[in-house]
């Protein structure tokens, strides 16, 4: 997966394919809302694992009812790559199955 700098056309073409995601400073940024604690802290384990699989680790926070995911490229030096737009499609792929909106 390349990790080159996406410029800022391209991430802003890229977020229109997914909604609810934002660019937050220099990091790609979401909250999404789930019916419990529980149900909140079970995501955070499947998304650690996808993180894990990709080899690509977001800042990833769990709040009462929220999971909130902020990433960009460290190896990039802190830009926004391809790299963390798969990681954001693969957490959207996974988060309706988690009831997370
Ligand atoms: C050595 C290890 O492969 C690298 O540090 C991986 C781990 N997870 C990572 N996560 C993120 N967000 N950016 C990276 O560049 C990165 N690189």
């Amino acid at each position: 997966m390349p990790t080159e700098p996406l410029s800022q056309k391209e991430i802003e073409d890229r977020l229109r394919e997914l909604p609810g995601w934002s660019l937050a400073g220099d990091r790609l940024a979401r909250t999404y809302r789930l019916a419990t604690h529980f149900a909140a802290a079970a995501m955070v384990v499947h998304v650690a694992r996808v993180q894990d699989e990709l080899n690509h680790h977001s800042d990833l926070t769990l709040g009462y009812d929220t999971v909130a995911l902020a990433v960009n490229t460290h190896d990039a030096g802190g830009a926004v790559t391809d790299r963390d737009f798969e990681l954001a499609s693969r957490v959207d792929a996974i988060a309706s199955a988690h009831g997370a909106s």
